[in-house]
């Protein structure tokens, strides 16, 4: 039951950390009347001093802030994904009614948020998954949000989200994303995203570092660089920076004092787990996963340094930097593309009804993946929403080709000198076999139909055969 008198916020959050307490603290600037509630002390006091100017209270007990909160109660959750989304869902639910509106805003497992939304459908609570990206800064100044889910219970917040999130010309970068748990499905996928761009960002400095012999000053220099060009982006941005930034300890370059073991929450990995069970290619995406794995195995690399010799340095053109820059933008056009090829097939396979355009739309901005490119791929999809691929579109065509043979002058170079540059040559070898009219998976087929009789199809008539491989005495 709800003590109307008490009743006097609009929106509830649970989970004061990073990005709980920025995003209420930016609701509070746009002057929505919220409050929070977390389990920690702390978190409340933090929470309280940062809202001062608001005159903002938090709550300990959790009955006493859904009490506080007008109906039907709309509660966001921003505390760490997984069991702990359940147990909180768990501790509020004998204090809602129907009617009442919690959002999941963490990064969720998209399977955890189908079985929520039934779970609390049956009992009238409308849940959806809402993922958001942009990190401390975003949350407070302005995120990109993907909401999915029961419709209705989205035009509640519809123009909450709008006032909060970041704007490109002036369009919030939110939408609605679709039904079920798409929300948290193109959230997933923008961190696998993520994770690509990142890890062709830590192969650039290897080949700069390690293959050019750049100093810390020359490798900010190319990142500046791009950064003022078609490449720029918030994670070329911060990159650049990372090569200013000093260690006070030592006075060296921080990024020189730092493990090379690099470590995940998973996001990632779920990205190449779900694109390899809908059968959708993303070896970018998975590359950069395996990467931070290959990182973490530190001990082994240590002993294998000793066994086998050590890269050589790249015999550079006088254009090498130039190619290396179009060999980034093709790796990223690719690592972008597969993104948006999952988000295509996850579409029709879970009944999404993504519109790639909006997505696209909205992530221009505000979220950790946001890049001048985006804006090509918004054109691309709005201009042929049913594009299957990036691939086709003639515009994006026209840059690949011209990337091309920089891109593969790079590759091939840093093969060449034993430089480990999974990402960028998983991305050249998806383009050439995506561009492979016939591949040799005929031999494949005929393998398989060899050892185990699993068949194949004939490319001269219908029907599937298989052939007694043995009868012929090989
Ligand atoms: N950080 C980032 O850049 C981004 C994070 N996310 C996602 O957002 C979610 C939150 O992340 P983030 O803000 O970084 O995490 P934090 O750990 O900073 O904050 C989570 C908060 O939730 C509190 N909490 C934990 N359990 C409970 C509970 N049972 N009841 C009430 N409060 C609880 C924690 O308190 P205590 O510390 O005492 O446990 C903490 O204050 C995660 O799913 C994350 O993956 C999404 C986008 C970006
Ligand atoms: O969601 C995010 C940004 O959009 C997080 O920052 C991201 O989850 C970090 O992931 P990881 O810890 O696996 O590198």
């Amino acid at each position: 039951m709800n003590n109307d008198r008490k009743a006097q916020y609009t929106f509830g959050m649970v989970g004061l950390g990073t990005m709980g307490r920025n995003l209420l603290l930016n609701m509070a600037d746009n002057g929505f009347a919220v409050t929070g509630y977390d389990k920690s002390e702390k978190m409340l006091q933090i929470f309280e001093e940062e809202g001062k100017k608001h005159n903002l209270k938090g709550f300990s007990e959790i009955e006493d802030f859904v009490q506080s909160l007008q109906t039907p109660r709309t509660i966001i959750l921003l505390v760490p994904a997984g069991a702990i989304v359940d147990s909180v869902i768990l501790e509020l639910q004998p204090l809602l009614d129907e009617g009442d509106i919690i959002i999941d805003s963490g990064n969720s497992h998209f399977t955890d948020t189908s079985r929520r939304a039934i779970e609390l459908k049956e009992k009238g609570i409308h849940f959806f998954g809402m993922g958001i990206s942009g990190g401390e800064e975003g949350a407070r100044f302005g995120p990109s949000m993907m909401p999915g889910g029961d419709k209705k219970a989205y035009s509640v917040v519809k123009k909450m989200l709008e006032a909060v999130s970041a704007k490109v010309n002036d369009e919030p970068c939110v939408t609605y994303i679709g039904p079920g748990a798409s929300g948290h499905f193109v959230k997933m996928t923008h961190n696998g995203i993520e994770y690509a761009i990142m890890q062709l960002l830590a192969e650039t400095y290897e080949i700069l570092k390690n293959g050019l012999d750049y100093d810390n000053n020359q490798i900010q220099a190319v990142f500046e660089k791009w950064n003022n060009g078609r490449l720029k982006s918030f994670l070329m941005e911060i990159t650049k920076d990372v090569f200013l930034f000093k260690d006070v300890k030592t006075g060296n370059l921080l990024v020189d004092e730092i493990k090379d073991e690099a470590k995940s929450k998973g996001t990632g990995k779920w990205t190449s787990q779900v694109a390899m069970d809908i059968e959708t290619p993303i070896p970018t995406i998975d590359a950069a996963v395996s990467s931070r794995n290959l990182s973490k195995l530190k001990k082994l690399r240590v002993e294998l340094a000793e066994a086998f010799p050590a890269a050589e340095k790249i015999n550079a053109t006088k254009d090498f930097i130039n190619d290396l820059e179009e060999a980034f933008y093709f790796a990223m056009a690719s690592a972008y593309a597969q993104g948006m090829h999952l988000l295509w097939q996850a579409s029709i396979q879970y009944e999404y009804e993504l519109n790639l355009a909006e997505i696209a739309k909205i992530w221009r901005g505000g979220c950790i993946i946001r890049a001048e490119f985006l804006e090509d791929i918004y054109q691309a999809y709005k201009k042929q929403p049913e594009l299957q691929h990036l691939y086709e579109d003639t515009s994006i065509q026209k840059k690949i080709n011209q990337s091309l043979k920089g891109t593969r002058n790079v590759v091939c170079s840093a093969i060449q000198a034993g430089l480990a540059i999974p990402a960028y040559a998983a991305s050249l070898t998806y383009f050439d076999t995506l561009k492979t009219s016939r591949m040799p998976s005929n031999l494949t087929q005929a393998q398989r139909d060899f050892f185990g009789a699993h068949t194949f199809e004939r490319i001269d008539s219908e029907g599937i055969f298989h052939a007694d491989w043995n009868k012929q005495n090989l």
